[in-house]
C-alpha cells in the first residue's frame, strides 16, 4: 500500500499518511500492511478485527456474498428475527456499524470484547462460548418489508418493490408470533452453543435498538460416508436436500441465489432473498402411516433417497416413467413431482427443529424451519403455488411461521454490514 493510498474505515476516507499520523506508528505502521489495519484502526476508539486466519474451523466475514449462505450447512442454526425500536437512519446505520466488529469477532471464534477481571461491572462477552473454536460460525443478516415502513426512517422509497410479506397460501395457518420482524440474524454453527452465543451477543450489544420478535434453534446430522458429509435426514426420515443448487458452481449461484447487476435494487446486487418457513411436521401422523405412502409422499425411497422405482439418490426423477397401469411413477401428487414441474430452482438450506409440546393438542412441536435463498422471492412463491393443496405432504405438515428478508451483499474490508443500502441513500 502506497502512502497516497486512502483506506476507507466506515464512512470517513483517511489517508495511509493521516493514519501513520494519528497513531505514530511511522516505519513500523508501514510494514503492518493490509492485515494489520485492524489493529491500527483500534486507535478510533473501535476495534476493527480482521478475519483472522488462524483460527481453527472458521469461515470468513468478509468476501463478496455473506457467509451463510453459499457456505456449507453446518449443524447447528439459532435464526432470531427482531424488530427496531430505533427511530432515525442514523441510530440504525449506528446498529449495522457496531454489529460488524463484533460479527467478525464472534467469527474468529473470539468473545466480543477483551475480558474485564472488574468485578464491579457485568463483562463484555456473556462467556458461553469461552474455550469452544470458531465451530464454523457463520452470520448472516437481512432486512424484512416492514424495516422499510418504520416512522422517521425515510426507508420507504428503498424498499425493493419484490420484498413484501409473502402472500396467502392455500393450507397456511400463520401463527403472527412465528411470522415478521424487521431484521434477522442467521447464526449456523457446528455447536449449539456458539450459534446462540452469537446471537445472544449482538442482541446485547444492540440493546434499546432492537427487540426479539421470535427466534427459532435448528438442527441437522450427516451420516458419513468414507469421510464424506452425506444428505441428512428430516424428522420424517427421508433425505432432504438431495437435489438443491450446487453452492460451488458460480454460474448456478448467479443463476438462482446471488442479485445480479440491474435485477433489482442497486443495493441488492451481490445479496439474496431469505425465506423463513416454520412448519410444523405432524410426526405423530406419519408414525402411523404405512412405508409405501409415505415414499408416495415425496415420490423418493425413504431407505436410499433413490426416485420411486430407482436406486440411487441422484438419479433423476425420471417424471415421463410409468408404472404397469398406466399410472405416473412419481405420483402426480408427490412433493418432489410438484416442486419440480414449477420449473423453479432455490438454494434449500433447512434445519429440523424440536421445541417442546403443543399445549392445545398435546402434540410434539417439531418441524423444519425451511431455509431457501432466491435471487427473487417469486421463485418461492411459484414453488409453494405448485404444490398448493394438491401436495400428499399437506397431510402432514402445517405452515405455522413466515418471513422474508432481503440479506444485504457480502461485506469488503473497511465496510461494514448494510452499507450498500445506507450508501444508497
Ligand atoms: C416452497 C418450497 C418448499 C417447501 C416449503 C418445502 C417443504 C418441505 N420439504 C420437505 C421434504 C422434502 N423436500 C424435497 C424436495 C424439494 N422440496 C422443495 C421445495 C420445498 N419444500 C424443492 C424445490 C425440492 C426439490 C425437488 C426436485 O427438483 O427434485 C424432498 C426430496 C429430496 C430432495 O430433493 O431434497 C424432501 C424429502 C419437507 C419435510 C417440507 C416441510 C416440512
Ligand atoms: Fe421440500
Amino acid at each position: 500500500m502506497t502512502e497516497e493510498k486512502e483506506v476507507k474505515f466506515y464512512d470517513k476516507k483517511i489517508s495511509r499518511r493521516q493514519m501513520l499520523k494519528y497513531t505514530g506508528a511511522g516505519a513500523a505502521g508501514v510494514a503492518l500492511g493490509a492485515s494489520g489495519l485492524g489493529s491500527l484502526m483500534s486507535v478510533f476508539g473501535m476495534a476493527m478485527p480482521d478475519d483472522d486466519e488462524r483460527a481453527t474451523n472458521k469461515i470468513n466475514f468478509y468476501g463478496a456474498h455473506q457467509s451463510g449462505i453459499a457456505t456449507d450447512v453446518p449443524t447447528h442454526v439459532y435464526f432470531a428475527s427482531l424488530n427496531v425500536v430505533v427511530t432515525s437512519l442514523k441510530e440504525l446505520q449506528d446498529l449495522f456499524k457496531t454489529w460488524t466488529p463484533l460479527t467478525v469477532r464472534l467469527m474468529n471464534g473470539e468473545p466480543i470484547g477483551d475480558s474485564s477481571t472488574n468485578g464491579y461491572v457485568p463483562a463484555k462477552d456473556t462467556g458461553e462460548a469461552k474455550g469452544l473454536d470458531a465451530s464454523n460460525l457463520t452470520i448472516t443478516f437481512g432486512v424484512g418489508p416492514s424495516l422499510f415502513d418504520k416512522p422517521g426512517l425515510g426507508l420507504a422509497h428503498k424498499r425493493p418493490k419484490e420484498l413484501t410479506d409473502l402472500p396467502h397460501f392455500p393450507k397456511d395457518q400463520l401463527d403472527p408470533t412465528y411470522t415478521g420482524g424487521d431484521i434477522c440474524i442467521q447464526a449456523c454453527a457446528d455447536d449449539p452453543q456458539v450459534a446462540f452465543h452469537a446471537v445472544r451477543n449482538l442482541i446485547r450489544a444492540a440493546s434499546g435498538k432492537v427487540t426479539m420478535k421470535w427466534s427459532q434453534a435448528g438442527f441437522n446430522s450427516y451420516p458419513m460416508k468414507k469421510s464424506k458429509k452425506q444428505t441428512p435426514r428430516n424428522l420424517f426420515a427421508f433425505k432432504d436436500g438431495t437435489v438443491n443448487v450446487n453452492t460451488k458452481s458460480k454460474t448456478d449461484m448467479n443463476e438462482v441465489v446471488w442479485v445480479q447487476p440491474g435485477e433489482t435494487a442497486s443495493w441488492m446486487t451481490g445479496g439474496t432473498y431469505l425465506v423463513a418457513r416454520r412448519i410444523q411436521m405432524h410426526l405423530e401422523t406419519w408414525d402411523r402411516t404405512a412405508l409405501g405412502e409415505q415414499e408416495a409422499t415425496f415420490g423418493r425411497h425413504r431407505d436410499t433417497g433413490a426416485p420411486i422405482g430407482l436406486h440411487q439418490e441422484n438419479d433423476d426423477l425420471g417424471l415421463e416413467r410409468k408404472d404397469a397401469s398406466g399410472q405416473p411413477t412419481i405420483p402426480a401428487d408427490s412433493h418432489a413431482r410438484l416442486a419440480r414441474e414449477s420449473g423453479e430452482r432455490m438454494l434449500r438450506r433447512s434445519f429440523s427443529y424440536s421445541s417442546g409440546v403443543i399445549d392445545a393438542t398435546g402434540t410434539y412441536d417439531a418441524g423444519l424451519l425451511f431455509i431457501s435463498f432466491q435471487k427473487h422471492p417469486k421463485q418461492f412463491i411459484k414453488i409453494q403455488n405448485s404444490f398448493g393443496r394438491v401436495d400428499k405432504l399437506n397431510e402432514y405438515i402445517t405452515h405455522r411461521g413466515s418471513a422474508m428478508f432481503a440479506c444485504f451483499p457480502g461485506i469488503q474490508k473497511g465496510s461494514y454490514i448494510g452499507e450498500a443500502l445506507f450508501k444508497s441513500l
